[in-house]
């Protein structure tokens, strides 16, 4: 299948999730196209880490349809959507601390299938040693491919869990606020990093720091109290009179 820029990679219609009496997702509508670097921004517990819950499948919505590469995936367990090129890099999470940066990275390339030559099983290990190396590279983290996990730095560590991501090959990426707890100097190295992916991968990222949004979205969605409080350029959201009051004051 060809992909150009302009393919919707993420449909989202309508999606609606409830959690006893707290409405946490409430009918919220998404589209991302291939290429693009789409961010949702909003205030604590405005739904964003639900919205990206119901489209990995880890949250079934109540209601409302998600869409991957034209395929409905609503419901889908998050080990199927992954295999078909969704991948998310949450907060240091799918890190083996005791292993090594390059065991780390290997397995995920091996999980995504980069060793499926069966017939030739020398050619499937050389791909998933290449595709390691080569996300290493890519990220950073080539010089420290011995360094046992847990002795890597915050900011390391995360950017090992994005090089996990990636080894898979994603069509979309999710990050949850990929600059969380990072200095200054860690989080313009990540902000570099994200761009420079998003040059083949379509990401979709939550992100609290508005400078960092304002920067590097193509498109922004504005959640709050669980709805689409607006969606629009970076230029348009700075602008918004709505979003500053939310930002604020934190309320409206
Ligand atoms: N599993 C759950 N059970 C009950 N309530 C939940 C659950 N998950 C989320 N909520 C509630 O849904 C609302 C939205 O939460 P969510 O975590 O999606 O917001 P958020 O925008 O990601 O917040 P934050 O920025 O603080 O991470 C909140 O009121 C939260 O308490």
């Amino acid at each position: 299948m060809s992909r150009s820029a302009g393919d919707l990679v993420l449909e989202a219609q309508g999606l609606d999730r409830s959690f006893g009496g707290i409405h946490a997702v409430d009918d919220v509508s998404l589209e991302v196209p291939e290429g693009s670097l789409h961010a949702i921004i909003g205030p604590n517990g405005s739904g964003k880490t639900t919205l990206f819950n119901l489209i990995t499948g880890h949250t079934r919505p109540t209601s409302g349809r998600v869409r991957f590469a034209g395929e409905d995936i609503t419901g889908m367990p998050y080990s199927k959507v992954a295999r078909k090129g969704l991948a998310k890099s949450y907060q240091i999470t799918t890190v083996f601390p005791l292993l090594t940066v390059f065991e780390n990275v290997r397995i995920a390339a091996q999980a995504a299938g980069h060793a499926y030559v069966f017939w030739r099983p020398a050619d499937g290990i050389r791909a998933v040693t290449r595709r390691t190396e080569e996300v290493l590279e890519r990220i950073g983290l080539a010089a420290d491919r011995d360094v046992v996990a847990s002795n890597l730095s915050h900011g390391d560590q995360r950017r090992l869990d994005l090089a996990i991501a990636l080894a898979t090959s994603p069509r979309l990426l999710l990050l949850d606020e990929p600059t969380a707890g990072m200095s200054p100097p860690e989080t313009a190295a990540t902000v570099e990093l994200v761009q420079e992916l998003n040059r083949d991968v379509t990401i979709l990222m939550i992100e609290h720091k508005m400078d960092v949004i304002l920067t590097i979205a193509d498109r922004i969605t504005v959640l709050h109290q669980g709805r689409k409080l607006f969606e629009g350029t970076p230029d348009e959201v700075r602008d918004h009179p709505e979003v500053k009051e939310v930002y604020l004051t934190g309320s409206r």
